[in-house]
């Protein structure tokens, strides 16, 4: 029964790929792209291409703006350049807000976890919802709890040695968490204090089965990690066969894992809802917002929980690597270091710690986060959008129902734009020159501009940019501010494989040593009086 079964679906996938092959005979004008292969088109070049925004950007500077490519007659167009990006996914976004269908993960629940939603009025509801809390206004309510969490995290990067760099840039990363979840809950129960000193699972140990455990720091990580993967172009056969769909549970594991793995994340992510609703009593969380107040109107309550838990995944890990990265970036260009020590003891000395309300001051300090945004994306490549009509970029066909794919990298790697020295980590790229030594001066264009491309483009663009912005600024300054960072163990594969749409953290050592005396008293007083905080110049 189950070999009939088999031989009509490879039968149906056969006359199905002829279909798509055929469809797309005669199409003139399309992008250039690299040659495929019959039948399975470019498929063999990507599938099992670790970080595969590298080879996207080789190509980049073959093809030109945009690439196209062919998986097993999917239609899929690279946007390799900022003005293609702006003008198809801003200028035109009603047509390009879309994602495509991606079986393994709607599956796993892609129509509540709201990246991968598709277009739909509960996206809408969805994103109605976290913009009011995340939005350019809202983000600075925030200031106080991400300055705690800076002191925090510095103190634990000095003096706290049972735990890894890893766990302690999670922690940190998830001041979010408070805010969604509430401060009480985020501390008292399912918080990471307790599970300190184990170690972390990296991707490439990342089990089988999707692991939720009751660190919700890591629970979030691996949930993120199971959607961001089932994306990966070429990860999974039905994606590109769409009628292996219809085998039944025992002939397919994909089916299986992913019907499993959902339940999993939904529980999960209810339990944190339901136990922040017991425990926020002064009803300012997220989750309580959404159950109290019109914000949640419009949202189903499976819906709540899952926004709350997705917006939370989507929070975590962009925060810590872009955070890991900086850590990094520090150990291999000393005189950065050097030059952001010298703006810090200028604008700030060392008898208080950085404050947002120096932000305007510190323009190195500013150009170190553009950069480090720009030279290792958290998310290099994002989850495709779709064309939902005909379309032309320039003389280019973009046909209804092509994969548009953003490389954020291969833009954040442009050399026309930021010079030939694009592998280098050098901020000065978004300073002008001054006239005084060691005083910089941020270019007028960046004031207000990103000068990165890392946070993607038109409706579906992060909608929490302001508050990672923010999270890394007072983060970065306060690291930078307490401590010098010398690298330990340099011996890094920067290319290193993952099958994964996250960008991997190298696997660095670095040394932390404090900047200055009394320092450690110095945080614990600051750490006491966290009240200070509130009433301060923010
Ligand atoms: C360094 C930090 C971060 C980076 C680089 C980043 C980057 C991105 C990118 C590239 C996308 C996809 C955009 C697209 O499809 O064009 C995205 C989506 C998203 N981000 Fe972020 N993100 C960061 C932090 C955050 C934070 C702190 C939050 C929440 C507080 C957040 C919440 C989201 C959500 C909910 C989406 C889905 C938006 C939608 O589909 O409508 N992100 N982010």
């Amino acid at each position: 029964m189950h070999n009939n079964m088999l031989w009509a679906v490879v039968a149906i996938s056969f006359l199905f790929l002829v279909w798509r092959i055929f469809k797309n005979r005669n199409r003139r004008n399309l992008p250039p792209g690299p040659r495929g292969w019959p039948i399975v088109g470019n498929l063999p070049h990507v599938a099992g291409e670790g970080q595969i925004w590298r080879l996207l950007t080789k190509w980049k500077y073959e093809y030109g703006p945009l690439t196209y490519l062919n998986l097993c007659g999917q239609d899929v167009i690279v946007i390799n350049s900022r003005p293609a990006a702006l003008e198809i996914l801003e200028r035109r976004s009603a047509m390009y807000s879309d994602r495509p269908r991606f079986i393994v993960s709607e599956y796993l629940g892609s129509e509540l976890a709201m990246p991968f939603t598709r277009y739909t009025k509960a996206w809408q509801n969805m994103r109605r919802a976290t913009h009011e809390v995340l939005h350019n206004q809202a983000a600075p309510q925030y200031h106080p709890v991400q300055t705690e969490e800076a002191i925090i995290l510095v103190q634990n990067l000095l003096f706290d040695h049972s735990s890894t760099l890893r766990e302690k840039l999670n922690a940190s990363a998830a001041t979010m968490l408070s805010v969604i979840y509430g401060r009480k809950s985020v501390n008292s129960s399912f918080l990471p204090s307790a599970q300190v000193g184990k170690p972390a699972i990296t991707i490439s140990e990342a089990p089988d089965k999707l692991l939720i455990t009751s660190d919700i720091l890591q629970s979030l990580a691996n949930i993120g990690h199971r959607f961001t993967s089932s994306v990966y172009p070429g990860a999974y056969l039905v994606d590109a066969f769409p009628i292996l769909e219809y085998l039944p549970e025992s002939l397919a594991k994909w089916k299986r894992d992913a019907v499993r793995d959902r339940k999993l994340m939904g529980e999960a992510f209810q339990s944190y809802y339901e136990e922040a609703l017991r425990n926020d009593d002064n009803r300012g969380s997220l989750c309580a917002r959404l159950e109290d107040t019109s914000l949640g109107s419009g949202l189903t309550y499976e819906e709540k929980w899952w926004v709350t838990g997705v917006v939370s995944v989507a929070a975590l890990e962009t925060t810590s690597t872009t955070l890991a990265y900086f850590i990094f970036a520090m150990t291999l260009y000393p005189h950065v270091q050097q030059r952001a020590h010298e703006e810090l003891d200028r604008v700030i000395g060392r008898t208080q710690n950085p404050m947002f309300s120096d932000l305007k001051n510190l323009p190195y300090i500013r150009a170190v986060v553009k950069e480090i945004l720009r030279w290792n994306p958290p998310l290099p490549v994002v989850v495709p959008r779709i064309a939902l009509e005909d379309d032309w970029y320039e003389n280019y066909l973009i046909p209804k129902g092509t994969a548009i794919l953003e490389n954020l990298w291969g833009m954040n790697y442009d050399k026309d734009v930021y010079g030939p020295d694009v592998d280098e980590f050098r901020p000065e790229r978004f300073l002008l020159e001054t006239e005084k030594v060691d005083e910089y001066e941020l270019k007028p264009e960046f004031e207000n501009e990103d000068g990165h491309n890392s946070y993607g483009f038109g409706r579906r663009k992060c909608v929490g940019k302001h508050v990672a912005d923010n999270a890394l600024f007072i983060g970065i300054c306060t690291i930078l501010w307490a401590m010098n960072i010398e690298p330990v163990e340099c011996n890094i594969d920067l290319a290193r494989n993952t099958l994964d749409t996250v960008n991997p953290i190298p696997d660095f050592q670095c040394k932390f040593t404090p900047r200055f005396e009394g320092l450690d008293s110095f945080l614990q007083q600051l750490r006491d009086n966290f009240e200070y905080f509130k009433q301060s110049r923010d």
